[in-house]
């Protein structure tokens, strides 16, 4: 398929950026992959890595970014000379003694929000990534895949429907390119997209059909500071369609944040103590016959992971659906969406002056 720039992504937003100068003289490249070591980037023409270190005052990058390059200097460890504003941008919060926010996607149209058709399903965790996706001004679409497992569907859809009325609910076997021909308008030529999901919903499934090459043929070994090999997945692939699409392992972890089964995995050993409680609603301060006081008396159980537990378990609550809150949610999903909305037709109106 050809590629140009308009293929990879550039839009006029990035075009009026460059003075009239650096038209001739500079061409701009996308980021296709980030690196400990290096970066990869890529134009119509050429394919080129440059060390990390020359980024440095660029970052923190994002694979989508557009950097513009001298035109002479289009070559391994060429000095990119800025990076340009980004249309959207992905981000996750970091942890540590200052919250930071750390930059994993950008310049993305569309995010695919994937869920299956089965005990993976799980509204709150959907609507958290639709909020994500609301905030970085991307357009968010719910995929469900594994259609094929279950004998109706339209309870899963009638409850992703109800998040937000605009939203687009598409349904699929993942392993079915005529299943995704309702995805297809989403990835024509210059768009690009991104996909989120818990693991083993079908995100590869989808991109293998999508893109018609094994994801795991696609991966590069590359050398962490510490001299072990680590296998990086490719990050952005050519769609059938013309489309692009990003698959970094920064929007797969992703998930990590909002995995209520994460509080089930990890504590699971806690979970068993407190079914051995005497009462049911035993609330495990002070009651007679509770098995995790017991267990903490007893230093069986540490009391920082106990509080950890409590503390995630509240988050996790605090998450869950109540009519009540998910009506004034909507309210706010709907201020966000005519915000994006506003800000895309100004942009719109920018560029067409
Ligand atoms: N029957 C059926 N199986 C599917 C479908 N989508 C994915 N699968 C299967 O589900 C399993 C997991 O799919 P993956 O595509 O690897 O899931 P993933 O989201 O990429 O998982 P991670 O790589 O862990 O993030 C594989 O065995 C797929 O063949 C579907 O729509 N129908
Ligand atoms: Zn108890």
């Amino acid at each position: 398929m050809f590629i140009n720039h308009l293929t990879l992504g550039w839009k006029p937003f990035f075009q009026q950026q460059l003075t009239l100068d650096e038209l001739p003289s500079t061409v701009a490249a996308r980021v296709t992959a980030i690196h400990r070591s290096h970066i990869q980037v890529l134009t119509p023409e050429k394919t080129f890595s440059i060390d990390t270190a020359l980024c440095a005052k660029l970052q923190p990058l994002a694979v989508g970014d557009w950097l513009l390059f001298d035109a002479t200097e289009l070559h391994d460890n060429a000095r990119p000379l800025r990076r340009l504003s980004r249309l959207s941008l992905i981000a996750r919060k970091t942890a540590g003694e200052q919250v930071g926010v750390q930059p994993i996607v950008s310049n993305v149209d569309t995010l695919f929000i994937v869920s299956s058709c089965n005990q993976d399903f799980n509204i709150s965790r959907l609507e958290r990534y639709l909020v994500l996706a609301l905030e970085a001004q991307v357009t968010p679409i719910i995929v469900l895949t594994k259609s094929d497992q279950c004998t109706t569907i339209d309870d899963f859809v009638a409850q992703a429907s109800k998040l937000h009325p605009n939203l687009i609910v598409e349904v699929c076997d993942a392993r079915d390119l005529n299943q995704l021909q309702g995805l297809q308008a989403w990835c024509k030529p210059g768009q690009t997209i991104a996909l989120v999901g818990s693991s083993g919903v079908g995100k590869s499934t989808l991109i293998n059909s999508l893109c018609h090459q094994q994801v795991s043929t696609q991966s590069i070994r590359e050398d962490d500071a510490k001299g072990r090999h680590t296998t990086t997945a490719r990050t952005l692939y050519v769609m059938d369609s013309g489309g692009l699409l990003i698959d970094t392992p920064g929007m797969r972890e992703l998930q990590l944040l909002s995995s209520e089964e994460g509080v089930q995995n990890v504590f699971a050993d806690v979970e068993a103590l407190i079914t051995n409680c005497r009462f049911n609603n035993c609330t495990h301060e002070n009651e007679p016959g509770c098995s995790v006081q017991q267990a903490l008396t007893a230093n069986q159980l540490d009391r920082r992971r106990w509080k950890n537990y409590q503390k995630l378990l509240k988050e996790q609550r605090r998450n869950a659906e109540t009519l009540a809150q998910q009506h004034q949610r909507n309210r706010q999903l709907g201020k966000l969406y005519r915000k994006i909305k506003q800000e895309k037709q100004s942009r719109k109106n920018i560029n067409d002056e």
